[in-house]
C-alpha cells in the first residue's frame, strides 16, 4: 500500500463516528441517579415529598399532644373538666396512623424507583461494556468491571431508596418546627435550634468539604485495592501453595490490609473531632433548653402554659438526635453515591470504536486480510508492539505467523477482528480498511480461537452455540463432530447436553480447546483466527485439534499463531515476527532452506522433540508406546 493511499485512509477517519457521543457528565451524583431513574424519577420526587409529609405529620402528633396536655394542666386536677383533651388525643393518633400510611406509601416509592434506577444503571453498563473494544478487557479484567457495577449500584440503591426520602423528612422536621418554635416559646423554640443549627454546621464541615470527599474516595480505593488483592491472592493460592510461598504472597495482600487499616484510621481521625462536637451539640439540647426554661419560669405569669410548652419542647428535642443522625447517615451516602458515580462513569466514558457513518461504511470485496505499514503501541509502552508491519493472507490461504515470545504475534492477530485500531498504516479485509466496516458486519466474517477461550457454565450444546444461536442442534453437532469432539460428547451421560462446571463436569484444557474450535466452525466464518489454539493439547488432543483445524481450514482464509513448529509447517505462507518486525516470510521448506532467524526456530524445536529421557525414568517408562512423533516433546 502506497504512503498516500495510507493518508488517503487516515484522512478519511473523520467522517468516523464515535459510538459514544455523550458529553462527559458534570451534574451531581444525585442528578445523575435521577437521569437513570428516568420517567420514574417522578415517583422518586413523590417519594420524597411523601418523607416530608411524613415529617409533618409526625410534628402534628406532638402539637396534638401539646394541646392534650396544655388543656389537661389549665384543668389540673379537675381532669374531668378538659372537654377537648380526649378531641385532640383523636387527633394525635389519627395523625400518628397518618404518618404511618404516608411514610409506607414514600418508601414503597422511592424503593420502585430505586429499583428501576439500578436497573437501568446495569443495563447501561452492560450495553456499554458490549460496545468497547475488547482489547479494553485487557487492562479492565471482568472481576474488577463486575466489583465496580454491583458495587456501586448496591450504594446508589441505599441512597435512592433510603437515604434520600430520610434527608427530605429530617430536612423537613426542623423547618416545621422553626415556625411552630416561634408559635409557642420562641425564646424555648431559639435554645432547642442553637444546638441543631451548631450540629448541621459540623456535619458540613465534615462532610462537605474537599478534604472529607477526598478522604471518602481514597478511602474507597484503599478498600477496591485490598478486595482485589483479596481475589488475586484466592485466584493464586494454587501458585502460592505449590512454590510454598505463603508468607510472601500473603505480604503484599496483607500491605494492601495495612493500607485500609492505615485510611480507615486516618479517616475515622479526620472525622473525630467534627464528629464529637456534633453529637455533644445534638445532644446537648437540654443544656440549653433548661437554663433557658428556668429563666423563664421566673418571670412567667401563667405556670400551666409555660409548663406545657416546656414539655411540647422536651418532646421535639428528644427527637432531634434520632433526627440529625439520620442526616448524618444520608449526607454520608451521598458521598459514598458520588463515588459510586465516579467509578461507574470510569467505565461508561470509556470510548468504544468508532462506527462508521452510514455514508462510509462499506462491504468487503472478499475475504483478503492485509496489514499494511501498521504501527501499533500499547498505552504506556517504551516499544511498539508492531512497527511498519505488512503482511497479506490472501481469500482461502492459510497464513502462520511464528516468532519469539513478545515479538508481537498476538497484537497482529487480534488487530484484525479490531481488538484495537492501529496508530498508523491500516488493517484490510477483501480492500476495506475494518474501521470502514460495520462492527457486526466485521464480526460475522471473522472466528477466533484463544488457547484459552471461555467455556460458559451451560450446556455443551449452548457453547457451540453461542457462535450462531440460531445453529439447529443438528448443526451443532456436525461442528463437534469435524471439532473432534465425539469422544468428549460419548463419555458424558448427557451427552452434548452435559452441564459443563456441574456435577464435578470439568474439561481438559486440550478438551476445551476442541469445543471452543467447535463454537468457530459452527460459526460458519469466512475468516478464521488462530491464536495458541493448540495450546493445551495433549499428543492425542494435539492429533485431534489438527485434524478438527484441517476440517477447520477448508476455503477459509486463517491466519494463525502457534508456538509448535509442525502445526504451521503445512500453511501456505510462514511470516516470522522478531520485535514487532516481519523479519522473514515464506514457505516451510523455503524458511529452513534460508540462515534465519526461523531456520534456527525449527532446529530448537527439532532438538526439544527429540530429547530422550535417560536412566531411571526412562526405565520405569521402557514398553510404553508413543502415540506420534510429539510424545516425545518434554512439556
Ligand atoms: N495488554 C498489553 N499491554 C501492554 N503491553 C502489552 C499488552 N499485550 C502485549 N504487550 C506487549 O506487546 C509486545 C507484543 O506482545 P504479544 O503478546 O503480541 O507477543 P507474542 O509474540 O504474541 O508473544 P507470545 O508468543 O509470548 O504470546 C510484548 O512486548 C508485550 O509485553
Amino acid at each position: 500500500m502506497t504512503s498516500e493511499a495510507i493518508a488517503g485512509n487516515e484522512a478519511q477517519h473523520s467522517s468516523r463516528q464515535p459510538a459514544d457521543n455523550q458529553p462527559v457528565r458534570s451534574k451531581s451524583s444525585i442528578g445523575q441517579l435521577l437521569d437513570y431513574a428516568g420517567s420514574y424519577r417522578w415517583l422518586m420526587v413523590f417519594g420524597c415529598a411523601m418523607s416530608a409529609v411524613h415529617a409533618v405529620l409526625e410534628m402534628l402528633v406532638l402539637i396534638s399532644m401539646w394541646f392534650v396536655v396544655r388543656d389537661l394542666l389549665a384543668v389540673a386536677p379537675n381532669w374531668s373538666k378538659a372537654a377537648n383533651a380526649g378531641q385532640y388525643a383523636w387527633w394525635a393518633m389519627g395523625f400518628a396512623a397518618a404518618a404511618l400510611v404516608v411514610y409506607f406509601v414514600a418508601l414503597m416509592c422511592t424503593h420502585i424507583a430505586a429499583f428501576r434506577t439500578t436497573a437501568n444503571i446495569r443495563k447501561a453498563c452492560m450495553r456499554h461494556v458490549t460496545t468497547l473494544p475488547l482489547g479494553w478487557f485487557d487492562a479492565h479484567p471482568s472481576g474488577e468491571t463486575r466489583r465496580i457495577i454491583d458495587g456501586s449500584v448496591e450504594e446508589t440503591h441505599a441512597v435512592m431508596a433510603h437515604r434520600l426520602p430520610d434527608l427530605t423528612a429530617a430536612a423537613t422536621t426542623p423547618i416545621a418546627f422553626i415556625i411552630v418554635a416561634f408559635i409557642f416559646d420562641w425564646r424555648m423554640g431559639i435554645a432547642c435550634i442553637i444546638p441543631i443549627i451548631l450540629s448541621a454546621t459540623l456535619m458540613g464541615i465534615m462532610m462537605g468539604t474537599g478534604a472529607g470527599r477526598n478522604f471518602m474516595t481514597r478511602y474507597q480505593s484503599a478498600l477496591d485495592t485490598m478486595n482485589k488483592a483479596a481475589v488475586e491472592y484466592v485466584r493464586g493460592i494454587p501458585v502460592v501453595k505449590t512454590f510454598q510461598q505463603t508468607v510472601y504472597s500473603f505480604r503484599a495482600f496483607n500491605a494492601t490490609i495495612r493500607d485500609y487499616r492505615e485510611m480507615a484510621y486516618r479517616y475515622s481521625m479526620f472525622c473525630q473531632p467534627a464528629q464529637v462536637a456534633q453529637l455533644v451539640a445534638v445532644n446537648g439540647t437540654f443544656a440549653l433548653l433548661v437554663p433557658a426554661s428556668i429563666l423563664i419560669a421566673t418571670n412567667t405569669s401563667n405556670f400551666s402554659v409555660f409548663l406545657a410548652d416546656f414539655l411540647f419542647y422536651c418532646l421535639f428535642s428528644s427527637i432531634t438526635v434520632p433526627m440529625m443522625t439520620k442526616v448524618m447517615y444520608a449526607s454520608q451516602s451521598f458521598m459514598q453515591a458520588d463515588d459510586a458515580m465516579r467509578r461507574l462513569s470510569g467505565i461508561l466514558s470509556a470510548k468504544p470504536l468508532p462506527q462508521p457513518d452510514a455514508a462510509h461504511a462499506r462491504t468487503p470485496n472478499d475475504n483478503t486480510v492485509e496489514l499494511c505499514n501498521v504501527t501499533f503501541s500499547y498505552d504506556g509502552a517504551a516499544q511498539p508492539a508492531l512497527d511498519n508491519v505488512s503482511l497479506r493472507v490472501p481469500e482461502g490461504a492459510t497464513v502462520a505467523l511464528v516468532g519469539p515470545s513478545g515479538s508481537g504475534k498476538t497484537t497482529a492477530a487480534r488487530l484484525v477482528p479490531r481488538f484495537s485500531d492501529v496508530q498508523s498504516g491500516c488493517v484490510r479485509i477483501g480492500g476495506v480498511d475494518v474501521r470502514d466496516i460495520p462492527e457486526v458486519e466485521l464480526m460475522a466474517r471473522i472466528a477466533f480461537v484463544f488457547q484459552n477461550d471461555h467455556l460458559f457454565a451451560e450446556s455443551l450444546l449452548d457453547n457451540i452455540r453461542h457462535a450462531r444461536p440460531q445453529a439447529s442442534r443438528e448443526e451443532a453437532l456436525a461442528a463437534a463432530h469435524a471439532a473432534q469432539c465425539d469422544d468428549i460428547i460419548a463419555k458424558f451421560p448427557d451427552g452434548i447436553d452435559t452441564m459443563i462446571g456441574t456435577d464435578g463436569v470439568y474439561l481438559s484444557g486440550g478438551e476445551a480447546q476442541r469445543i471452543a474450535l467447535a463454537r468457530a466452525i459452527c460459526k460458519n466464518a469466512p475468516i478464521i483466527v488462530l491464536d495458541e489454539a493448540t495450546a493445551f493439547a495433549d499428543p492425542d488432543n494435539e492429533a485431534r485439534i489438527q485434524t478438527a483445524l484441517a476440517h477447520l481450514a477448508q476455503g477459509r482464509t486463517v491466519l494463525m499463531i502457534a508456538h509448535r513448529l509442525t502445526t504451521v509447517r503445512d500453511a501456505d505462507n510462514i511470516i516470522v515476527l522478531d520485535q514487532g518486525r516481519v523479519v522473514q516470510q515464506g514457505t516451510h521448506d523455503a524458511l529452513v532452506a534460508t540462515d534465519g532467524l526461523y531456520a534456527r526456530m525449527w532446529r530448537d524445536y527439532e532438538t526439544s522433540v527429540s530429547w530422550t529421557m535417560t536412566g531411571s525414568v526412562a526405565g520405569s517408562i521402557a514398553g510404553s508406546q508413543p502415540v506420534n512423533e510429539n510424545d516425545q516433546e518434554v512439556r
